[in-house]
């Protein structure tokens, strides 16, 4: 699995340990930025995430701002993005199963770094359900068009 991730300045640290997390399981990842932490627009990182999921080009994004709100009202403007703001291991679960979400978004300012860690390795194990929640994944999908 190959994983997109970025942040703004209220993510960037959680995003470094986010990308330890990845490196010590072994996961793929491009860091899309930033490289410093100069104050920057949250949507100007959330779209080469969401573009390269949407693409195909990865599988999956992370995207971290200071609540995660911002990074995931940008990336859902993406056609065939489903992105998941997420603060609690059961929700990681259910939006994978229910949702297939394809970015997990989450707050630096909200989530502590342990959490974020259960959240991301839960997010990133689970599997869509498929089933009923198919025709609910299709009914999203034809909102876009
Ligand atoms: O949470 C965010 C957007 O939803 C951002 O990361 C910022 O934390 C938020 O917009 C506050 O911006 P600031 O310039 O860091 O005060």
């Amino acid at each position: 699995m190959k994983i997109a991730i970025s942040s703004d300045h209220g993510g960037n640290v959680l995003r470094k340990d986010i990308m330890n997390l990845l490196d010590e399981s072994g996961i793929e990842y491009k860091d899309f930025g930033p490289q410093t932490d100069d104050s920057v627009d949250y949507p100007d990182y959330a779209k080469p995430v969401a573009d390269a999921v949407a693409s195909g080009e990865y599988d999956r994004g992370i995207l971290i701002c200071g609540t995660g709100i911002g990074m995931s009202i940008a990336a859902n403007k993406v056609k065939g993005i489903r992105a998941a703001l997420v603060h609690d291991v059961f929700s990681a679960k259910a939006t994978r199963g229910h949702n297939d979400s394809n970015i997990l978004a989450m707050g630096e300012r909200v989530v502590g770094p342990g959490l974020a860690r259960e959240i991301v390795k839960t997010w990133l194990a689970e599997e869509f359900e498929g089933g009923r929640h198919q025709n609910r994944i299709e009914k999203i999908s034809n909102l876009e068009n």
